[in-house]
This record gives C-alpha cells, sequence and structure tokens, in this order.
C-alpha cells in the first residue's frame, strides 16, 4: 500500500523503512510514535494500530485506510500510507508535532484555552468537517484529543477513516450489546437507537468540543459512561453559561448552543456555521495558536510527563473512593468513543450503577441545566484524582537533554505556571529536581532554591483550583492489547532510549488498570481492566475464548458487554469492587470453608474456574510489581525499616539503596508508605482469596476424579451385567 504523500514523496510499505522513536500518543486502539522515514530522512508519525482489537475484517480496514488517504485537505490529517506488520496495521502520517489539543491543555491548559485560540482551533476543525460532510464522510470522533496541532500552528483533525473502520463495520448486527467509551461528545440521537444518524452527528460533538476547549474537559466527563448516556438523553443540552461564563463572548456561547440542539434538523451544517460571526472574526492559527506551545518541550517529554502523572496519580489515588470518577475520567481521558453501541444494554447498566447519589446529582445536573454553569462548583465536584494535574503533581521540574546528548536547555515552563509545589512532588513520589531538557528526556538533577526562585518568580500568578483536570491516560485497553511484537519492539527502545524512571512509570500506568482490574469471570471481555482476554497464557486464552465466543458480541476500546454478561448481571449485579477501580461482576466466590460437597453442588466446571485462578493470580502479581515500583520511590530509610518490620515485601536491592540515607523523611512520603502498606493489604488478601480458590480448585478435581471413576466403575458393572 504504500503511495505518495501529498508531497508527492512515495512512501514504503516496508517497516524496516521507518526508524520508530518516542511514543508521542495512545489512544483506545493505537499508540502513535514518532518515527524517521530513513529513505528520506523525514519525520513522519506512525500510528500502530492492534488488529487483535478490531472488529473489521481486513478488506473492511484496508479500504477503509485507502479512503483515508485519498482524503487531502489541508485541516485533515491525511495517510501516507498503511500496510500490515504481524498484528498491527501501521498507518504512516505526518507528524504533528505539538500533538493533539488534549494533551495540551493536559500538560499547559488545565482550565482550557482562551478564545481567541479556541476560535482558531473550532475554525480549522469546521473547514475539515464542511470537506468530509461534503465528502459524503461523516467523522463521528469530533474531540479535543484528535485536532492535532504542528509547530506553525497548523491545525488538522485527525483519526478519519481507520478509526471508523475499526468500531464500525457497517453491519450494526455485529455492533449489539456492546458498548464502548465514554459518550462525552456523542449526540443524543446517536445514542438512541432507530433515529439514525447523519453529518450532523458531528456537528454536535463539534458544540462538544468546543466546551472541552473552553474548559479543559468535556460535559459530564467525571460520570462513568453510561450515566453521561442517561445524561445526555434526558438533560438540556450543555452549553457555556451567559452569566458564569464571563470570559467568553456572546458570540461564542450562541456558536455552542447553535451545534448542541438536541433536534438534529436543527443543527447547522458545517458550511453554515462558518458563516457565523463568531468564526468570522477568528484569528489565524498562526497567530493565535502558535503561541499556545511556544515555551513547552518537545511532544514526546510531554507525554512522558503525563505518564510519570499518571504513575503518581496511580499511587495516590483513593482508590475506594475514587474509583467511579477514576473510570470516567479514565475513559473521558483517554479519549475513546465509539459509535456502536446497544442503547439497551446501556441503559440496564445505567440502572444498575445508579445509586442515590448519583440521582441526587443527576438532579442536580438538572437543576443547573447548563453543565459548564459553575466552572468552581462542579470543579469543586469533582474530586480525587481530578486535583492531580500535571502542576499539581509534577515537581517544579526542569528537564533536561539526554537522548541526543546536546546541550541541557533547561524549560522552566512548567514553574511558569506556579502551580508546581515541592510537596506535591514529593507526594506524586516523583524525583525531586527532575530536568526536562527541550530534546531530551528527563533525568534527574540538583535544583537549588535559588533556581527554584527565578522560576517561581517567572511565575504567572495563576489560582490553584482544587478542579478536575484532564490527567493522562491509564491505558489498559490500549497496552493489553498490544501485539507481543510491539509489546517487545516497545519495551527495547525503553530500554535503550528511556530513563529508568520513566520506564518505570510507563510501567505503573500502564500495569494500573490491571492493578486496579477486577477479579472477575473471564468471560468479561473487558479491555478496561485486567480482565480483558490475557491473551499471552495460551491455555487460558483458548478456554476463555471458547467460553466467551458464544456470549461476547464485541470488544471495543475498554468496555465490552456480552448478552451473557448481561444474564449475569440479572441474577449478579454490577458492582463496584471495593478493592479494585472498575465495574465488575460480583462473581460470588464460593466461601473459603465449603466443603468439597457443597463444592460439588455448585456445579463450578475446572475449565472455568481455571481461567478465574490465573486472572486473580495475574492481578496479584501485578500488584507485587507495583508495590515494588512503589516501594522504590520511598525513602530508602523508610522502605527499608518498614521491609525489616515485616510491613513490606523485602526491597529489591538497587544503587539508590545503598546511598546515604536521608533520616528527615516527609510527612507525604510516610503518607505514600501508608498507601503502599494498603496495598500490600490488598495483595495480601488476594494471595489469600487466591490459595482458597486454588485449594476448592483441587477439591474439585478430586471430586471430578471421583464421579468419574464412579461413572467408569457403573459403566463396568452394566458391561459386565
Ligand atoms: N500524526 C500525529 N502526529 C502527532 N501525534 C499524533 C498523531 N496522530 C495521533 N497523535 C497522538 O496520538 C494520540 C492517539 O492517537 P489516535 O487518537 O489516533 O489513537 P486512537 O487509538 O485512534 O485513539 P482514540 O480511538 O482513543 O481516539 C492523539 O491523541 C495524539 O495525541
Amino acid at each position: 500500500m504504500g503511495r505518495m504523500g501529498s508531497n508527492q514523496r512515495t512512501y514504503s510499505a516496508n517497516p524496516s523503512d521507518y526508524k520508530l522513536l518516542e511514543e508521542v500518543g495512545y489512544g483506545a486502539s493505537a499508540t502513535v510514535y514518532r518515527a524517521i522515514y530513513l529513505p528520506l530522512n523525514e519525520v513522519v508519525a506512525v500510528k500502530c494500530l492492534d488488529l487483535d482489537r478490531c472488529n473489521s475484517n481486513f478488506d473492511d480496514i484496508r479500504r477503509e485506510a485507502q479512503t483515508m488517504s485519498l482524503i487531502d485537505h489541508p485541516n485533515v490529517v491525511r495517510a501516507y500510507c498503511s500496510f500490515v506488520v504481524e498484528r498491527n496495521l501501521w498507518v504512516i502520517m505526518p507528524f504533528m508535532a505539538e500533538g493533539s489539543c488534549l494533551h495540551l491543555m493536559k500538560i499547559a491548559y488545565p482550565d482550557g484555552f482562551e478564545e481567541a485560540a479556541i476560535g482558531s482551533i473550532l475554525k480549522e476543525t469546521l473547514k475539515a468537517l464542511d470537506y468530509l460532510h461534503k465528502q459524503g464522510h461523516i467523522h463521528r470522533d469530533v474531540k479535543a484529543g484528535n485536532i492535532l496541532l504542528d509547530t506553525n500552528g497548523v491545525v488538522k483533525l485527525a483519526d478519519f477513516g481507520v478509526s471508523a473502520c475499526m468500531f464500525d463495520t457497517g453491519d450494526r448486527q455485529h455492533s449489539r450489546n456492546t458498548f464502548v467509551g465514554t459518550p462525552c461528545w456523542m449526540a443524543p440521537e446517536v445514542l438512541q437507537p432507530g433515529n439514525g444518524y447523519n453529518s450532523k452527528a458531528d456537528i454536535w460533538s463539534f458544540g462538544i468540543t468546543a466546551l472541552e476547549l473552553a474548559h479543559g474537559h468535556a460535559p459530564f466527563s467525571k460520570y462513568p459512561p453510561m450515566k453521561v448516556l442517561l445524561m445526555t438523553i434526558q438533560n438540556a443540552p450543555p452549553g457555556l453559561d451567559y452569566d458564569r461564563d464571563k470570559r467568553f463572548s456572546k458570540s461564542f456561547k450562541e456558536m455552542v448552543a447553535m451545534c448542541l440542539v438536541k433536534d438534529q434538523t436543527k443543527r447547522p451544517t458545517a458550511e453554515k456555521l462558518l458563516k457565523h460571526s463568531f468564526f468570522k472574526h477568528a484569528k489565524p492559527p498562526e497567530l493565535s495558536v502558535k503561541k499556545l506551545f511556544a515555551d513547552l518541550p518537545p511532544l514526546w517529554n510531554r507525554v512522558k510527563a503525563l505518564q510519570l502523572k499518571d504513575a503518581a496519580q496511580l499511587a495516590l489515588k483513593k482508590m475506594p473512593s475514587a474509583e467511579q470518577e477514576a473510570m470516567s475520567l479514565s475513559e473521558y481521558q483517554q479519549g475513546v468513543s465509539a459509535w456502536n453501541f446497544d442503547i439497551d444494554d446501556l441503559k440496564a447498566q445505567a440502572s444498575l450503577v445508579r445509586d442515590d447519589d448519583d440521582m441526587a446529582e443527576m438532579k442536580e445536573e438538572d437543576e443547573n441545566i447548563k453543565f459548564f454553569g459553575s466552572d468552581k462548583d462542579a470543579s469543586d465536584c469533582q474530586s480525587g484524582l481530578g486535583k492531580l494535574n500535571l502542576y499539581d503533581k509534577l515537581p517544579q521540574a526542569k528537564f533536561a537533554a539526554q537522548v541526543s546528548g546536546n546541550e541541557v536547555q533547561q524549560v522552566e515552563w512548567l514553574s511558569k505556571k506556579g502551580k508546581i509545589l515541592d510537596s506535591d512532588l514529593q507526594e506524586s513520589g516523583c524525583p525531586k529536581n527532575i530536568i526536562w531538557n527541550s530534546n531530551g528526556s528527563t533525568t534527574e538533577a540538583t535544583s537549588s532554591t535559588s533556581e527554584k526562585d527565578v522560576v517561581l518568580s517567572r511565575t504567572k500568578s495563576q489560582t490553584v483550583k482544587s478542579r478536575q483536570t484532564q490527567s493522562g491516560p491509564l491505558m489498559p485497553g490500549a497496552v493489553l492489547s498490544h501485539s507481543s511484537s510491539e509489546r517487545a519492539r516497545t519495551s527495547e527502545r525503553c530500554e535503550n532510549e528511556i530513563q529508568p524512571l520513566v520506564e518505570k512509570a510507563n510501567r505503573e500506568v500502564r500495569r494500573a488498570p490491571s492493578f486496579s482490574g477486577p477479579l472477575m469471570l473471564p468471560n468479561r471481555a473487558s479491555a478496561n481492566s485486567l480482565s480483558a482476554p490475557i491473551k499471552s497464557s495460551g491455555g487460558f486464552r483458548d478456554s476463555l475464548e471458547d467460553k466467551s465466543k458464544a456470549n461476547l458480541v464485541q470488544i471495543k476500546g475498554r468496555f465490552s458487554v456480552t448478552s451473557e454478561n448481561l444474564d449475569l448481571v440479572k441474577g449478579s449485579p454490577l458492582r463496584k469492587s471495593a478493592s479494585v477501580g472498575d465495574w465488575m461482576y460480583d462473581s460470588k466466590p464460593m466461601p473459603i470453608s465449603q466443603s468439597p460437597k457443597d463444592s460439588t453442588n455448585n456445579n463450578v466446571s475446572a475449565s472455568l474456574l481455571t481461567p478465574y485462578l490465573q486472572n486473580l493470580f495475574q492481578q496479584t502479581s501485578i500488584q507485587q510489581d507495583l508495590i515494588m515500583n512503589l516501594l522504590s520511590t520511598l525513602q530508602p530509610a523508610e522502605a527499608v525499616e518498614a521491609s525489616q518490620n515485616g510491613k513490606l515485601p523485602p526491597l529489591p536491592r538497587s544503587s539508590e539503596n545503598n546511598g546515604s540515607v536521608d533520616s528527615a523523611a516527609s510527612e507525604k512520603e510516610r503518607l505514600l508508605q501508608i498507601k503502599v502498606s494498603e496495598l500490600q493489604t490488598r495483595m495480601t488478601n488476594l494471595t489469600d482469596e487466591l490459595t482458597a480458590e486454588k485449594l476448592k480448585y483441587m477439591q474439585l478435581q478430586q471430586q471430578l476424579n471421583a464421579l468419574s471413576s464412579e461413572d467408569q466403575n457403573i459403566d463396568r458393572r452394566e458391561g459386565v451385567e
């Protein structure tokens, strides 16, 4: 599928012609790398889509990729070419050096952009939509995460085509009973079956994206997907509040209101919307957009920083209390959206997750009508994880070069925002004094007080608000779905290029869902957690697939629903796990004290139990890993002490542990240690559970053996008679 790019250059379909460099983005189905196209020595982006997670057949994907490569508009990211590498589809695209608007907000503008920049970004995006709609396409995934920026301020809409085919084969039957991702950006008609939708659905998503850019997050993003769905359908449309959103012009508010009309026929076309006064007065992006990232380090370092932050976030979050927000946030942050699912299933789930509090909140939302009416109020109630934005949690960092060996060029942009506190750093478990170079990765360094002061003196005074922010994605699906070859490639590169700290953080981030994943029967193939099919374990996978094939309707993104799941739900409702951050089916494990006789009566087959045990086992090991990682972020003295007290497992020996011990451990670090202890308690519980299950399994095995030999005896006796 090698072909000409827009610059009339030819791009080969030979993977060895592309040298993958840093990871610059990740989504539900793909990881995106900066890469060099060796024959031309040109920087490109390579999006690696995991075909294992694709619902479409290969021809559909190939067709869509080809369609994507035919798209030719200055505001649409086109594909130069695409080809299959093992179980991945590689899509070669122009590299958009400043990444997505979502990343930019997460890293530097947690409260959203100023209106001038929003106007420019939206205008360029609308031009792209106008073009696509006139070509007969619906984008179906318009959101800040898919609006990419180039260093010169060029704005392009990405993810057209492939994402569509990945999640919609056009055969709706195959999509039934499935819900994936967050419906934050989805139009009501998309969420309601039978109505049908058209390009106006993109206009709704465009309106939601406008709110996202204005506030740093999409409406309802704190809620679980099912609730978002109900709110989108039942509530008045979200919008910019005329009184409270004073920083935005009337014209902007009007434009958003025009997009967010529930009746799709009343929404303007992209062409008409472009004529709105808000866009007439929009500045050229090179004036208003370019300056947004003027002081920022390179994209890949931002991505690493976000991953670090995610690791810290993971370590700090209060699992039980924040898990619902975490799920919603992680969905939102990941920016997953797919438009195929069955409304009844969603409603079934929604009815199960709603509790009194939820209803009260929903009522409150109804009363407020305008979701964004009170930024402060809204943000205050968005607790938990939300408080951890990069500025809140990353060090007063300056990041220094390491990768290319260039001169260290300190970048103080993080501190400029005035949101980074030393204490936050300690709390985050990140090493202090990380230096971040404009072209390298992170490395530790000494930061003197005077440096700090200088940095702080340059700080813009900005109120540190307790609000929901767009913290980096916990990216279970994308990671779990990587083919082993890609994992190998990634880890190889990490070893070579990324500093251990970052590597460790990445591992933590990637394992985050594993840590928090539910213990569940394996036939729920959720990609939202560890409970997604564990592809690496051969035997398990087989049994899993056998079990699930009959019932699994579709796996998309990180949520999936199967008809069997729904049956399960009836008798065994969805519930929030006490210890994990995901919704799970209450699998009602048998009591440990159960006698073999009772066990037999349960009719639990070994084939069902085995994968369950393996799942349990895997989670336990992953938790162990996580604890080890956390331990290594503790002050050595404390960690050693905790370890010696028997509170924690033995510390891994490392050079850090051999160094001099700082006896003055901070309060924050002690808190972190408490977290670690909590985690360890959970791990112990899981281990106990695992042991009990193993025991039960052995008993069942014995029962089965006894039964089968009894059967044989009977057969033999009958034969004799
Ligand atoms: N051409 C590109 N240049 C630079 N960064 C890119 C490029 N394409 C994608 N990215 C980055 O990678 C991220 C993920 O890419 P993309 O949205 O295509 O993945 P995805 O799996 O399709 O995501 P999702 O389905 O969640 O929208 C983007 O949000 C963006 O930050």
